[in-house]
């Protein structure tokens, strides 16, 4: 089994093809950006961070073996291609936050007389393969961030110096296989682990995709993490009886009051932890937060296609005829949220906005 979603060396990219897990584990090449477009629309690679390094790295093997006459012409291919591969699913913002800044790199470069276009190219492609380690790095700072928090939560409810072993609940996919590697909220699951801290991990199935039933289950049983699958519609009996510490999800976009958007199911498991008294957590990048939209109210939700509801694989369980809704995510509103946390550090809803800006100044 391998939970690497994305293989490149210089010239090559491969990605896991996600729709076939976990019965088949097959890579398929991503040979430009047209490729690249096609495995993050069709959800071939999925989960935000992933979509901006393969979308990003896609133009980096569609570019490298070109020559370049003019600086000019490269700065233009840069930016027409990166805000084309925006386009292939709106609601995460990691790609488009990625876009941006390639581009203010590369028109920085253009205007730059000492830099030549070879040495552009370059810059331009030792930025974008930077990519996969920096997201690696920001998953185990979020991990610990997060693992701390939760257990300092736990111990302070309890009144004791120290928290025992905590049973969280997580949706949808937010690890290995939506990121470079190790995880968002997953990566939170893992650090858990890794400081014999988790009793137990749930994971909701995460209709229509089944990014849980599919993605999750298979990384936490890979790993032989204490794991137990539940239907989306078993969170509130679960919350109920099974004495849930947390609840931690990842992100696609937050916006600057902290609203976020999430796979659909995620406000609801909010509304349910609020009833139950059980803390709620974010864990995303700081490149899955736009401080340029002031709340989730402005956040575009992708409505895919309703044969994700009609059909599992290509057995149909829908009446034919019926009509579908099937928005890709939800906006769970700030109040909600416990906490977001960041690989920077973990922040509530309200203080989110002035704490990213001073550490970004
Ligand atoms: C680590 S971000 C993962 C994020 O992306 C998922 O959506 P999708 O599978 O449609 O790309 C889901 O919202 C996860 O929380």
């Amino acid at each position: 089994m391998s939970l690497q979603s994305i293989k490149y060396q210089r010239g090559s990219l491969e990605i896991l093809d996600q729709l076939l897990l976990p019965v088949l584990s097959k890579y398929v090449p991503v040979r430009g950006v047209e490729d690249g477009w096609k495995v993050i629309n069709k959800m071939q690679v999925r989960g935000a961070p992933a979509i901006a390094i393969v979308g990003c790295l896609s133009l980096a093997v569609e570019i490298h073996p070109e020559e370049f006459e003019t600086k000019k012409s490269l700065r233009q291919e840069i930016e027409g291609k990166l805000n084309y591969l925006v386009s292939a699913r709106p609601t995460a913002v990691n790609m488009k936050i990625s876009a941006d800044e390639l581009i203010a790199l590369s028109n920085e470069l253009a205007k730059d007389d000492t830099v030549s276009v070879a040495d552009m190219k370059q810059r331009f492609l030792h930025a974008t393969e930077a990519m996969l380690e920096k997201d690696i790095a920001d998953n185990r700072a979020i991990g610990a961030n997060g693992a701390k928090t939760i257990l300092e939560h736990v111990a302070e409810t309890a009144g004791s110096a120290g928290a025992s072993a905590v049973r969280v609940l997580t949706h949808c996919n937010t690890g290995s296989l939506a990121t470079a590697g190790y995880g968002t909220a997953l990566g939170v699951v893992r650090h858990l682990a890794e400081l014999g801290k988790l009793e137990h991990v749930y994971c909701t199935e995460t209709r229509p995709y089944n990014q849980g039933a599919r993605l999750t289950a298979y990384e936490l049983v890979h790993e032989k993490l204490p794991a137990t699958l539940v239907l989306d519609s078993m969170v509130a009996a679960l919350l109920r009886v099974k004495n849930i510490a947390a609840v931690v999800v990842g992100a696609d976009r937050v916006a600057a009051n902290g609203d976020t958007a999430n796979k659909i199911g995620t406000y609801q498991i909010a509304v349910v932890a609020k009833h139950h008294g059980v803390p709620f957590y974010v864990a995303a990048p700081l490149t899955s937060i736009d401080l340029q939209i002031p709340s989730g109210d402005h956040i575009i939700i992708e409505v895919r296609p309703d044969r994700e509801m009609t059909h599992v694989g290509e057995h149909r369980i829908a009446a034919p005829g019926i009509s579908c809704w099937n928005p890709a995510f939800d906006v769970t509103p700030a109040a909600l949220i416990t906490g977001i946390i960041t690989e920077r550090g973990v922040f509530r809803p309200e203080v989110l906005k002035a704490e990213i800006t001073a550490l970004q100044s």
